[in-house]
């Protein structure tokens, strides 16, 4: 595949380039129920007699014999029309020789690496779901010294199904250690990310693109190459870019019948609480039930893809931030669950219908004994927990499938981790499951490798009811519930118009207030400016009142000396007129008056001297003073006050 040749539409849809004529399952179509006759191995399980292998699903199919030979059936199956009917329901591929069968043919045609395969050219179509609706698959993890721990595994002998076994061969006494447990596939030390890919998650891939949901997760203890698996090196890609390039694969082959849009998120789980690694917010994604009973997680960065490189891209941005830590077994643990989720919008151009299917990609914390260190020791509790949480989900689910659960056992604790509750539509049948248990085969590792085994075991027992995903056919019902849409928008745009409107007068009217309150402010100033000048002024003249009232004072006091000197004069004048007038007349008395009148003159200058403090006595005063006076008062008149 050549991703340079897709390029996002301006829609963000992808237009990629097209190819020529290739495996076409279009003629595949669903003919009601026919009567496919039942295995008798169908209900075996062999660790459990009683616990059937593949659970039912609710398709009702009937295959043409061309039908079922151009998926590459054997000729003796395609020969046979019949049913999948409600349980057991065998699975397609579960009918073959399995091994050879996906290898050889259905696993070729769904991997695009040498080809792509166009599948449907009506947006899905309604194909049947491919492949078992649940594979287990276990993987041993490669060991470098010699393990006296043997374990053994191989195909089982027969089997219609062509599963395989894993035993533990060592001289045990436990029997949970001594069985032998069964699933889809058993990949050796050996075996490379490429061929757990194709058998057992290429099935998954392909249906998602066919427009059913599916969910591939690793499980096992710590250390044991669930990473590895899932995610690869460089040199050995795992599922999750194998799975991207071959949906952008499908992609392009049907380019010409569809349009595409694919969107990833990635979360990770750490101590119970999710984080959103694209957006690597603060803020904690919340999960809610939909109305329809989906799981919601919001908010939730949902990036738009156009490559499986842009994919890898925005894994390996979201892989530097999770949560890593040495462990005693790993020196790179991941010590949170990551669950990347593929959306894929499918919109068929001829039925203008619409389809979206959601892979989920989960890497799972592994589990593991208490560590010796405080911090991995807490991580270790949650993710222990959480995994309990898992196994006791997969277990009620298992047991209400076997009619096994007793009421009180009723309850499926979905809700008591976080991890269950965002698989919880997975696990609850409504996702084909691929689950891939990475086991190691060291003998101090022999109990937590047969826990992930019982609980693979366990997964294959969990109820399946996988339905493609609703197209949404009703053109003309679109189209209505799209224009009320677009009413109800136009609605919410006037009145947001309106008030706008009115935000945008509010702030006028602010800002008329605003400059008014400005100018009010250089107005007042400059009152306070004058008010400073005049309150100088002011002061100014009240000084200069001082001194005229000072020189008033000074005035008046000079009148009143001119004035009293003045009278002394006259009386002087007057007593010598009568004293001339008493020689004749009164002799006697002259004497006392003239006593009298100086008496009264000498008391009248003392007053005025003490008050003036200028010589009024005319005997005291010289003539100059008396004239200095006289003109001072004439020249210097008192000033009006
Ligand atoms: N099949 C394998 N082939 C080669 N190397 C492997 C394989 N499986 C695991 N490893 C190596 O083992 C180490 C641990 O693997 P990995 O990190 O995938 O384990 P894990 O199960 O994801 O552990 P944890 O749960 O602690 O994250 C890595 O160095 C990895 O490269």
């Amino acid at each position: 595949m050549s991703s340079s040749a897709n390029k996002p539409s301006s829609t963000g849809m992808v237009t990629p380039r097209r190819y020529s004529t290739m495996t076409t399952l279009r003629n595949l179509t669903p003919q009601g129920k026919g009567n496919y006759p039942q295995s008798p191995l169908v209900n075996r399980n062999f660790s459990n007699p009683s616990t059937p292998m593949f659970r039912s699903n609710s398709t009702q199919l009937n295959f043409t014999s061309s039908s079922a030979l151009d998926l590459g059936l054997p000729e003796a199956v395609a020969a046979s029309p019949g049913t999948l009917d409600r349980y057991p329901r065998p699975s397609l591929l579960s009918l073959q020789d399995a091994s050879s069968y996906r290898t050889d043919s259905f696993d070729s045609a769904v991997s695009s690496s040498s080809k792509a395969a166009k599948f449907s050219s009506s947006g899905g179509g309604d194909l049947p779901l491919l492949g078992n609706d649940i594979i287990t698959s276990i993987r041993i993890r490669p060991i470098n010294q010699p393990s006296n721990n043997i374990w053994t595994h191989g195909p089982v002998p027969n089997d219609l199904y062509g599963r395989e076994y894993i035993r533990q061969d060592s001289s045990s006494n436990s029997s949970a250690l001594q069985q032998e447990y069964m699933f889809n596939h058993v990949f050796g030390m050996e075996s490379d990310n490429s061929s757990i890919y194709q058998k057992s998650v290429a099935s998954v891939v392909r249906n998602v693109f066919c427009g059913y949901n599916g969910i591939v997760f690793a499980y096992g203890m710590t250390g044991t190459g669930k990473t590895y698996s899932m995610q690869g090196t460089e040199d050995e890609p795992g599922i999750i870019p194998l799975g991207m390039r071959d949906l952008f694969d499908m992609v392009e082959s049907n380019a010409d019948s569809d349009t595409f849009q694919i969107r990833i998120s990635y979360l990770e789980i750490y101590n119970e609480r999710i984080r959103d690694l694209i957006s690597n917010s603060q803020e904690e994604p919340k999960v809610r039930e939909g109305a329809n009973g989906e799981v919601i997680v919001s908010p939730m960065t949902r990036v738009l893809v156009t490559s499986p490189e842009e994919v890898s891209q925005v894994i390996e941005q979201c892989n530097a931030i999770r949560k890593t830590a040495a462990t005693d077994y790993n020196t790179y643990s991941s010590r949170s669950h990551a669950i990347l989720q593929v959306f894929l919008i499918r919109n068929s151009l001829s039925t203008h219908t619409t389809r979206t299917s959601t892979l989920s990609l989960v890497d799972l914390a592994g589990s593991e004994r208490a560590s010796t260190d405080h911090e991995r020791r807490k991580e270790g509790a949650f993710i222990n927990k959480s995994l309990l949480t898992l196994g006791t989900v997969i277990s009620r689910l298992s047991n209400s499938v076997n009619g096994g659960s007793s009421s009180s056992n009723n309850h499926i604790p979905y809700r008591e981790s976080k991890l269950t509750r965002l698989l919880q539509q997975s696990l609850s049948g409504q996702s084909q499951i691929s689950l891939l248990a990475t086991i190691s085969i060291e003998a101090r590792h022999a109990v937590e490798s047969t826990n992930t085994l019982k609980f693979a075991m366990r997964t294959q027992n969990l109820p399946t009811e996988i339905r493609q995903a609703e197209a949404s056919t009703n053109y003309q019902a679109e189209v209505t519930s799209l224009r009320a849409a677009l009413a109800k928008s136009n609605q919410e745009l006037e009145l947001f118009s309106n008030t706008l409107k009115q935000l945008k007068s509010d702030l006028e009217e602010r800002d008329a207030y605003i400059s008014w309150l400005e100018a009010e402010k250089s107005h007042e100033s400059a009152i306070s400016r004058v008010r400073l000048r005049m309150e100088e002024l002011l002061s100014d003249r009240n000084m200069e009142i001082a001194d005229l009232k000072e020189d008033v004072n000074d005035k008046e006091k000079i009148i009143y000396a001119l004035r009293s000197s003045q009278r002394r004069r006259e009386l002087a004048e007057l007593n010598q007129s009568k004293i001339r007038f008493s020689r004749f007349r009164d002799l006697p008395n002259r004497k006392y008056e003239i006593d009298e009148s100086e008496k009264e003159n000498s008391t009248l200058s003392k007053e005025n001297e003490s008050a003036t403090g200028y010589v009024t006595d005319p005997a005291e005063m010289d003539q100059d003073d008396v004239e200095t006076i006289s003109l001072e008062a004439i020249n210097s008149p008192p000033a009006a006050v």
